[in-house]
């Protein structure tokens, strides 16, 4: 076995959006190869890497060959601290802008899989190796309705309707269940509006001209039928992506009334006591601490309270939110943070105070499956749509896992 880093190869891929990003590959001086290529985001917090250097992907290929990749060749792949951490110094900014955050987390994932590789391990089992806990298959919560940055002005202002199924028997089931509440809620919506086209969000949700009370109540249409026919438990959710919305003194609405802060407080509790909404990502701006404490503490014990801008895979700004209370649930992005040990250490400060976890796609993707690997080996969710080929290129990830091993689903008794 030889884990030293032979070669490296950058090439430019195209995403879902067909926006240009970067895929790489590690090999290893024994032949074997690591490969990961980097999602992208619209809605985009303002604490995360940036994504590309200023001169993108051609730049950061340059830079990329330049300066970082004589520096890493010769080194073990095993070092994966090291390495991420090298990877900080050579780039030097806090937030990787020099390098661009989706070289620094492909460099850093597909070294990762290269040792996974050399061992002959799939990369959740190198992984649950590495961080010591017990791999679960994570539950899915897939997009049915799509709007906010994902989709054009006729939408919701609410970028994401979300379902989740609660307690199946396996994630295939689960997989397959979001995936007929999306058939279902295309049916409703083309019985009942006119000026629906059929068309699609970002990541692969329904593109409607809805309040947000009437999305919601498609979806809960959608998801009753599922919900009987296949003698299921499906929560709701929503990612509000609040920051978007939020224009320094409200937020704002196309279709429902704008809202001071306490008004979206209380317009997200009476949304959740009416449909029972399981799962709340980003209520708020990516600033309020407090208001999301506030709404932590009234719908917490039952509901996710899922933080996405507010935390941005970063542990100094979890520690914050754990301090003050601020959610129960953290989204974990790798390319937010830049490096897998970044990307760990945030969800292992998550599992020290018993946060639930939800590993997540960007709204541009690849059909890369790799965050299906990092679900199975540490979160208890994965947010990664329910239809498309960059999204079920994942959802299917977890169904061949799970058919080849022993590994139970997770289960959110809430
Ligand atoms: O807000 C989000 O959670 C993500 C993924 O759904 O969107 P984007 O990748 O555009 O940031
Ligand atoms: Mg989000």
């Amino acid at each position: 076995m030889s884990t030293l880093i032979n070669d490296i190869k950058l090439r430019k891929i195209i995403n879902s959006r067909g926006e240009e990003t970067v895929e790489v590959e590690v090999y290893l001086s024994s032949g074997s190869v690591g490969r990961f290529s980097a999602p992208s985001g619209a809605s985009v917090g303002k604490y995360e890497a940036k994504a590309l250097p200023d001169g993108g992907v051609d730049e950061g290929i340059k830079y990329v060959e330049d300066e970082v990749k004589p520096k890493l060749i010769g080194n073990d792949a095993l070092n994966q601290r090291k390495l991420d951490q090298l990877l900080k110094e050579v780039d030097g900014t806090e937030n990787f802008s020099k390098m661009g955050g989706n070289f620094s987390i492909s460099l850093s994932i597909a070294f990762a899989k290269a040792v996974a590789e050399e061992t002959d391990k799939p990369f959740y089992e190198h992984l649950s190796d590495e961080i010591g806990y017990n791999p679960l298959l994570p539950l899915p919560l897939g997009n049915i309705i799509e709007g906010g940055e994902h989709a054009g002005e006729g939408a919701t202002e609410i970028q994401e309707f979300l379902t989740l199924p609660l307690d199946p028997d396996s994630v295939k089931e689960a997989v397959l269940a979001n995936a007929r509440v999306h058939q279902e809620a295309g049916k409703i919506l083309s019985e009942r509006k006119r000026d629906f086209s059929g068309g699609k969000g970002d990541e692969g949700g329904w593109v409607a001209p809805l309040n947000t009370e009437e999305a919601l109540n498609v979806l809960e249409k959608a998801k009753n039928r599922v919900e009987n026919r296949f003698n299921l438990n499906i929560g709701i959710g929503l990612d509000l992506a609040a920051s978007e919305m939020w224009d320094g003194s409200v937020y704002r609405y196309r279709r429902d009334l704008d809202k001071r802060e306490k008004d979206q407080i209380d317009f997200i509790e009476s949304l959740t006591q009416e449909y029972d909404l399981k799962y709340i990502e980003d209520p708020l701006d990516q600033d309020a601490f407090d208001g999301f404490s506030d709404l932590n503490s009234e719908l917490g014990n039952s509901t996710l309270i899922c933080g996405d801008d507010l935390f941005t895979t970063n542990k100094t700004r979890i520690k914050k939110g754990i301090k003050n209370k601020s959610a129960n649930s953290i989204l974990i992005k790798p390319n937010q943070i830049g490096t897998l040990t970044g990307t760990v250490e945030a969800i292992e400060m998550g599992k020290e105070n018993n946060y639930k976890l939800v590993v997540s796609h960007r709204s541009g993707e690849t059909s890369d499956n790799s965050i299906s690997h990092i679900g199975v080996a540490c979160t208890e969710v994965i947010k990664t749509g329910a239809v498309g080929g960059e999204r079920v290129s994942k959802l299917n990830e977890l169904i061949r896992i799970e058919e080849k091993t022993n590994i139970e689903v997770s289960n959110l008794r809430c």
